[in-house]
């Protein structure tokens, strides 16, 4: 195991930031800290990378964090302001010379996609991708062993997210350890060989994405974009044909239904001439399981908020 941590808590004053955290991380694994602003996620990073005092005991490479050899450890903070006058490549040749064995420059930069004319443009001119890929570079820099990532993907678009997605799976390919951090589900379920889903401090679940949906996401269900107005009367047409209404969901969404009987539900919906607006297949993912196991789901901007329960009854709505 290259991380082990066992029972980490962590308060700063009345806040409880960690209460409790236990896990390992294997060599070569991809792991992912997921959970919504404040969960506890840069407090975990923190307390493996020793700069963070914690209660319980934390190991990376069978010593104290703040032990370890900083050759062997790359790490991309949250929050990373560098020089702003400098070019991508200036920045990352210097933090090149703060190792003894450091990595190409040039082949640093092509691996974060920041090759050619971009990489000597300042970095203040760089787009808010480029920006934090320079950063990801001077986390490489140093052909780290371990890795950690803190919301690498925050403000990169979706083409330098796939980019650095693949270059994550390639580090790990070649043994690298990677822990990374993210409120995206989806990126976290595409890249990480196990998630650890944090809520208030604890781990509500971890494990391979694959086994937290199949064990906590649900069925694959087919949600209607119904007008406010019809929803009763949808839900009283669909329960009527004998389909199975998901209950308590923030949209209309029918449950257990086999693709091939997407046109009876419509179908359903016309005969009683029921307005509709968008119709969609959905299979359970990451974000299912974090809201079945906390009941919050986590916005874009990685903020939580409690899932709107209680729909309309299905009985005794107005019709359209
Ligand atoms: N230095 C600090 N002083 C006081 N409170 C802190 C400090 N650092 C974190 N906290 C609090 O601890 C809790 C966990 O914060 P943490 O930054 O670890 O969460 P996070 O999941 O990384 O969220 P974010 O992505 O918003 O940073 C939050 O309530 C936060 O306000």
């Amino acid at each position: 195991m290259v991380i082990v941590a066992e029972n980490v808590r962590r308060r700063y004053g009345g806040t409880v930031a960690l209460d409790g955290v236990s896990l390992s991380v294997a060599e070569g694994e991809v792991f992912a800290l997921v959970g919504p602003n404040g969960a506890g996620k840069t407090t975990l990073v923190r307390a493996l990378t020793g700069t963070t005092v914690v209660d319980g005991r934390v190991t990376v490479f069978d010593e104290p964090p703040a032990d370890v050899d900083p050759e062997r450890v790359g790490l991309l903070p949250q929050e990373f302001d560098p020089a702003e006058r400098l070019t991508a490549r200036e920045l990352v040749t210097y933090y090149a010379g703060l190792y003894d064995r450091p990595r190409d420059v040039d082949a640093v930069l092509a691996d974060v996609g920041l090759d050619g004319a971009d990489a000597r443009k300042p970095y203040e001119d760089l787009s808010g991708g480029q920006k934090r890929r320079t950063c990801v570079a001077t986390a490489l820099v140093n052909d780290p062993d371990l890795l950690f990532l803190d919301e690498p993907t925050a403000g990169i678009d979706p083409a330098g997210r796939r980019q650095l997605q693949s270059l994550v799976t390639d580090l790990a390919d070649g043994g690298t350890t990677v822990l990374l951090t993210t409120h995206d589900m989806a990126a976290a379920e595409s890249l990480a060989d196990r998630v650890g889903l944090l809520a208030d401090g604890q781990f509500v679940a971890v494990g391979p994405p694959r086994d937290l949906v199949a064990g906590h996401g649900g069925t694959s269900r087919l949600e209607l974009a119904v007008p406010e107005r019809a929803e009763s009367a949808a839900a009283i047409a669909l329960e009527r044909a004998g389909y199975r209404l998901v209950p308590d969901e923030a949209v209309l969404a029918v449950a257990d239904i086999d693709p091939r009987d997407i046109g009876g539900v419509v179908e359903s919906l016309e005969a009683e001439n029921v307005p509709y607006d968008a119709i969609t297949w959905k299979q359970p993912d990451l974000e299912d399981v974090y809201l079945a196991l906390t009941g919050t789901e986590v916005g874009a901007s990685g903020d939580p908020r409690p899932r709107r329960r209680g729909r309309l009854p299905a009985q005794g709505g107005e019709t359209p």
